[in-house]
């Protein structure tokens, strides 16, 4: 019995359109709920959650026989952080703030076993290899991890096809809020110079056979990444949903208008 097939990195592999949502609520209950909700990825975001190791192992766990595959963003792309991430589960990570090829390939090593990689052989405490019942897990380990690198700034915007070149980066994921931040446009990912950019690094990324993935809490911003070739998005947030539908309650009842800002203003 091998390790566990990893749906997300097959669809992106066939083309198939991938649609997520983001998991900041830092609850294995949400994540439960959301796993039966219809969306095909739910990123467990460890940057700016309140996640730590059990609160993501918990929601992994909540997600294992869900539809809805977990992708795990850690705080950084540490390797003895990646080694805990992988032996709780996660098969797909999402790596904040690349801007180089040297961090991407130090990625990929630390993502796989020997003698391609530097991860430590310890999986049979984790779920990883459903506690040591996968006899075939570590010679089939690699081939289901797939690493999604963050290009979010100027420095990883220059180094786009060096990044996207590396072999073991299945794709590219634009941050847009931390993009337009570092071209000095704070709180507008929706500024025409930012999906200028955004459009230029899909365009590499997808020259290298690579994946192009964004996010957003704006559909409207939505249908604009679409346009411009994401084949994976987030189109919202569980903290977003959480707040705009009790404002929406509250502001229906009162009879007010919601308007949103420009690019969702993440
Ligand atoms: O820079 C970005 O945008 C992202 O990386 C996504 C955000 O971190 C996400 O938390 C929404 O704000």
């Amino acid at each position: 019995m091998a390790a566990p097939k990893n749906a997300f990195k097959a669809a992106l592999r066939e083309g198939r359109f991938q649609l997520g949502l983001w998991a900041a609520l830092g609850s294995p209950y949400a994540a439960e709920i959301l796993s039966t909700s219809g969306y095909d990825w739910l990123l467990i975001d460890g940057e700016h959650g309140p996640n730590d190791m059990p609160m993501i192992s918990a929601q992994i766990g909540a997600l294992r026989h869900s539809p809805t595959h977990a992708m795990v963003r850690p705080p950084m792309g540490e390797a003895w952080l990646l080694k805990q991430l992988l032996d709780q589960g996660a098969q797909t990570f999402l790596i904040p703030m690349v801007e180089s090829a040297e961090q991407a390939k130090a990625l990929v090593r630390a993502l796989r076993y020997p003698p391609h990689g530097i991860r430590g052989v310890g999986a049979g405490l984790g779920r990883a290899s459903d506690f040591n019942r996968t006899p075939d897990y570590l010679a089939t380990a690699n081939d289901e991890i797939c690493l999604i690198v963050q290009v979010e700034s100027r420095a990883g915007f220059a180094a786009i096809d060096d990044i996207a070149a590396v072999e073991g980066v299945d794709g590219v994921f634009i941050g847009p809020s931390d993009l337009a931040a570092d071209m000095g446009l704070l709180g507008d990912p929706g500024a025409p110079e930012v999906l200028a950019t955004i459009g230029k690094i899909f365009e590499r990324t997808k020259a290298h056979g690579k994946a192009r993935g964004i996010m957003t809490v704006s559909l409207q911003q939505a249908e604009v990444y679409r346009d411009l070739g994401a084949d994976f998005m987030a189109i919202g947030t569980d903290v977003n949903c959480l707040v705009s539908a009790v404002e929406t309650l509250r502001r229906t009842f009162l009879g007010e208008t919601v308007t949103e800002k420009r690019g969702g203003g993440y």
